[in-house]
């Protein structure tokens, strides 16, 4: 995705292109479709963009207001915006760049809605790009970030396109206008819990990046005296700084490799669902929604903090943080908003959890669900142990994730139908879906560094990075820990002191731990993480580019400042 997210320069951008229209051609499309599109996708013959989303509605996909209408007589499929809100907005590309779409619309037949079914519509001309009959296409304007992509908006006015165009690959409409179902509704969701699936790489990559910028500057940087009389050392010399940068390193870390598993959990289950086998649906959404909420809200607060870390400096656009920030924050909006997806993982949560009372033995990631004792067992732990460490987040997850559907069932118990009880209980359901995916990601980061095929001693550093973020992690959650007695004070107070203890291991490696990532200058866009640490002459090089240096006296001076100078000169 980060080579995707390369735009083709200021005002187009086919981003959405590789990471979204292709792919939905690719999952939802039949055979003989992707005959028609996808290798002109692939060759960029036509340039697509994703047009769910519409003014009115994001989140709640079942209440989007575009409308496809089956017509027998001609066989076409009728694309309307029958309201302002239906209009589609956000869509990456739509705005000047894509000539083509697949536009999530309500599908109707023989006067029956059958929900939110995916179709290719052609937008521009092939010829001269302008828009084609029907279609009111234009650019939603300046966004927080990324504004070279055109997210953009479109409206239909009754566009005609042939019944072929449906993504028929899971539902299906006869030439009749009979709706052949789908093994399941949400299949017409794929696309989304895949891209969901890409972010959580996507945040790793960006937390990477953030950690390289903000070490190697913590690196050429020095400031103030640490004992009088002394130079003035490096700024990552300082306990704080570790503080804030070490467990955003082992974060990108962690992320890196959750990624990895993300990545073989999509393929193997989309393989059996090839097959016909939906069974692992479930568990792919909740898995792919919680990681990528989870992931990308750690990653836009880490890279802040990488960027308050780097002082004046950092909150320049010469360092890149800024725009890293930008789009990280974008993460946490696009592709189902953090919240919604958090919610969503609950409810598998909760839905798991009521099968584990009813004596079901749980797989997969909630396995731990039915095997964690609610009864504390406090004592001394060792709390520099990985398998102590990931067992203390399974509990802290298991006992969050039973309070909160055990105050849901009480809700329902007092007369509250489920939705309310539900809505009232939204706060402790997410609070138990976040640690439920922050027990995930520590179980995989421990799973990770003892398994991956590496050099013992870069297993030791990987080892000490897993330490250092499960131990970040408990001091920071403490109270989720001692509430029920699974930890003392005394265990958290070992916790912090063996965090501190870390810290001080990482900073040796921490210079090569970032260039472990390997991501080039051209990527990083950096003055202050530049490989060479040549900072200083390029913080003056890139400042001097800036435009207000083009002449010496800017023309504003001429316009504003001589006049308003002169004139309260003129009142002395
Ligand atoms: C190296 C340097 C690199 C640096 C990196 C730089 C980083 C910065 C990058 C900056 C880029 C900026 C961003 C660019 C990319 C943007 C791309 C964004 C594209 C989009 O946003 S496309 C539009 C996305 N929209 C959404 O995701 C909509 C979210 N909403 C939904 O998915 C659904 O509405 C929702 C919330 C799931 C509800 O669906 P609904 O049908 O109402 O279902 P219910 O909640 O009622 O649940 C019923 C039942 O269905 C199950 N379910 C729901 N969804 C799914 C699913 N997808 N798959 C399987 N099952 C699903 C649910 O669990 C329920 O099951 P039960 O068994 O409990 O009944
Ligand atoms: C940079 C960027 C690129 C995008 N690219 C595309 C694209 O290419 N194609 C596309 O189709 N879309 C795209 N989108 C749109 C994106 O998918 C939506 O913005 C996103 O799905 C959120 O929906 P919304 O904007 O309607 O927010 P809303 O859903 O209105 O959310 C607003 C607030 O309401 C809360 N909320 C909503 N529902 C619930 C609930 N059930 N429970 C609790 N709280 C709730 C949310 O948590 C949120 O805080 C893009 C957006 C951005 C920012």
């Amino acid at each position: 995705m980060a080579a995707a997210l390369q735009t083709l320069g200021g005002g187009i951008g086919i981003t959405l292109h590789w990471i979204a229209f292709t792919p939905t051609i690719e999952q939802q499309a039949t055979e003989e479709q992707k005959k028609k599109w996808l290798k002109l996708a692939q060759d960029v013959a036509i340039v697509g963009a994703y047009a769910q989303t519409e003014m009115g509605h994001g989140t709640f996909v079942r209440g989007l207001e575009t409308t496809a209408t089956y017509d027998p007589s001609t066989q076409e499929f009728v694309i309307n915006s029958p309201t302002l809100t239906s209009t589609k907005w956000w869509p990456g590309g739509l705005g000047k760049t894509a000539n083509h779409a697949t536009v999530m619309a309500q599908l109707y037949t023989r006067g029956k809605c059958y929900g939110p079914h995916n179709f290719m519509v052609q937008i521009r001309s092939l010829e001269n790009h302008q828009p084609c009959p029907g279609v009111t296409l234009g650019d939603i304007g300046p966004k927080m970030e990324s504004n070279g992509n055109d997210n953009g908006f479109a409206r239909f006015d009754h566009v005609r396109i042939p019944r072929e165009n449906m993504l028929m690959k899971f539902a299906r409409v006869e030439a009749d206008g009979t709706y052949v179902q789908p093994p399941s509704s949400k299949l017409a969701y794929s696309n989304m819990v895949y891209l969901r699936g890409t972010f959580v790489m996507s945040a790793a990559q960006a937390l990477a990046s953030a950690t390289t910028i903000a070490v190697r500057y913590s690196c050429v940087r020095r400031q103030s005296e640490m004992k009088p009389g002394e130079p003035e050392p490096q700024i990552l010399e300082y306990q704080t700084q570790q503080y804030k940068l070490f467990p955003q390193l082992a974060a990108a870390y962690a992320f890196w490799f959750a990624s990895w598993f993300m990545t073989q959990q999509h393929g193997s289950i989309t393989g059996s669902m090839e097959k016909g086998d939906m069974s692992g649906l479930a568990e792919l959404h909740a898995l792919s929604a919680g990681l990528k909420s989870y992931t990308t809200a750690v990653t836009a607060r880490g890279i802040d903090v990488c960027r308050m870390a780097c002082g004046g400096h950092g909150y320049s656009h010469a360092s890149g943080l800024p725009a890293l920030f930008g789009g990280a924050a974008a993460l946490c909006t696009a592709e189902g908003e953090n919240t919604v997806m958090m919610l969503q993982t609950a409810r598998y949560l909760v839905k798991c959890f009521a099968q584990s009372q009813a004596g079901k033995r749980l797989t997969g990631t909630v396995a731990y669900l039915s095997a964690v004792q609610p009864s504390p067992v406090a004592g001394n732990r060792n709390m520099s142990d990985l398998g102590t460490l990931v067992a203390a987040f399974q509990h802290r997850a298991a006992r969050m994730v039973r309070h909160a559907a055990m105050q849901m069932q009480g809700e329902m118990q007092k007369g509250k139908a489920r939705e309310d009880a539900w809505n009232s209980c939204s706060v402790l359901l997410i609070k138990a879906a976040e640690a439920h995916v922050h027990s995930f990601v520590v179980r995989n980061f421990a799973e990770t560094v003892q398994t991956v095929e590496v050099d013992e001693s870069v297993r030791a550093v990987l080892t000490s990075l897993c330490q250092l973020y499960s131990l970040y992690g408990i001091t920071e959650h403490a109270g989720d820990f001692l509430k029920d007695g699974y930890l003392t004070g005394r265990d958290i107070d070992a916790a912090s002191s063996h965090l501190s203890a870390m810290l001080a291991r990482v900073r040796p490696d921490a210079v090569a731990l970032v260039d472990a990532f390997d991501l080039h200058d051209k990527i990083l866009r950096s003055v202050l993480g530049r490989y060479d640490g040549r900072v200083y002459e390029h913080l003056y090089e890139w400042a001097k580019k800036s435009p207000l240096n083009k002449s010496e006296v800017h023309e504003s001076y001429y316009k504003y400042l001589q006049p308003f100078l002169k004139s309260n000169r003129a009142k002395l």
